[in-house]
């Protein structure tokens, strides 16, 4: 499956925990002190990583789109060009925001949505960049990437098996310091298309960690993904589902957050080894509830023990493991038994 090295203490795949990021996105409102808010709720919450999305619109969008009327209730300006310069901090705001992240002890970075913002977070120290699925089919804008050599987690929503693998070669011709995650582009995604099984098939055909950036409501989807093993989880984080926006729909408040990031590592202690086996902590119980063999009625010395001779109860004192009822039928009984006794090794021959 591979490892991606995020920084000297941080590393995603194998048995790592999973990485798990608070995408802010644009949750934020185009206000820097609600963003602040959202990078200590996710660093409360236990997010390994906190993220936002940069975007130079002129390079991202032609002028047309941007011109586009945005009519909308989800809208910040008459257009959509005046939306996502609501919405858009600049550099020196990135430089504020993530100095406070490294105050508040968390790691952040940004999703570039174009080249020129991909260079802006190389400037900025990023440990990693994520390319989202708007991305997905900008093959020159991932080999850019790739060639940059800096980690990335590149998400798969929008385009098909047969692209994710062009994504997969282009990047991993270059090196394997990267994620891929499934995801699908509605907000929210109905749970019907989620399709996480996808990620099985992504953990045969890539040797490369997986994971999954989920829009959906809730966190249930995120805690299957993890039970499949992605060894990323994404999902949006906002300090109120009410606020206008497209995505805080599907977004997590910082109490869910905190609760996906609990249940999350509950997940990962419980995945264990597929070895199936009797474990320590089940021994009281095999004390107390496990059935053994004992005498469904008294016999003597030198009878046989027929099968409606020998019971399965629980028993105290214990007798054999009632697995061994086979081994114990029609053998001859060495001793005098009472109904209910225990029967034990040594007792039959
Ligand atoms: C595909 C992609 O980029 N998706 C992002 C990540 O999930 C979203 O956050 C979009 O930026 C957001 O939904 C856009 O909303 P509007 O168009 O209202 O600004
Ligand atoms: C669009 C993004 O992510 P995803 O495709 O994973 O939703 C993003 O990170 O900006």
């Amino acid at each position: 499956m591979g490892e991606v090295k995020v920084t000297d203490d941080v590393w995603i795949g194998g048995s790592h925990p999973c990485f798990i990021i608070a995408e802010v996105g644009q949750n934020h409102q185009g206000d820097i002190e609600v963003a602040k808010k959202l990078i200590k709720a996710a660093k409360e919450a236990g997010a390994s990583c906190v993220k936002f999305q940069k975007t130079c619109l002129n390079e991202k969008f032609t002028k047309k789109y941007l011109e586009r009327p945005y009519d909308s209730s989800n809208s910040w300006g008459k257009t959509y060009g005046e939306h996502k310069r609501h919405l858009e901090f600049s550099d020196t705001q990135y430089r504020e925001l993530f100095k406070y992240a490294q105050e508040v002890g968390i790691l952040v970075t940004a999703s570039a949505m174009d080249m020129v913002s991909f260079d802006a977070l190389l400037n900025l120290k990023v440990p990693f960049i994520k390319i989202g699925s708007g991305d997905s089919n900008n093959l020159l804008f991932l080999k850019y990437a790739a060639s940059k050599k800096i980690p990335l987690v590149v998400s798969t929503g929008m385009v098909d098996k047969q692209a994710v693998k062009t994504i997969y070669d282009i990047i991993s011709a270059v090196h394997k310091n990267f994620c891929l995650l499934h995801c699908v582009s509605a907000y929210p995604v109905p749970y019907e298309d989620c399709n996480l099984t996808v990620l099985q098939d992504y953990k045969n055909t890539f040797d490369v960690p997986v994971g999954y950036s989920g829009q959906e409501i809730g966190t249930a989807v995120a805690l299957g993904a993890v039970a499949l093993g992605a060894k990323v989880i994404e999902k949006h984080i906002t300090l109120d589902k009410g606020l206008k926006g497209t995505d805080h729909v599907c977004s997590l408040t910082p109490a869910e957050f905190a609760q996906l990031v609990r249940d999350v590592r509950v997940i990962e202690a419980s995945l264990g080894t597929p070895i199936k086996r009797v474990v320590t902590s089940e021994i009281p119980c095999i004390d107390k509830l496990q059935k053994s063999l004992v005498m469904g009625s008294t016999k003597n010395k030198g009878e046989i023990l027929y099968p409606g001779d020998v019971k399965i109860k629980v028993a105290e004192p214990k007798g054999l493991n009632a697995l061994h009822f086979d081994d114990v039928i029609y053998k001859t009984l060495v001793y005098d038994k009472k109904e209910d006794e225990p029967l034990h090794e040594g007792d039959f021959c």
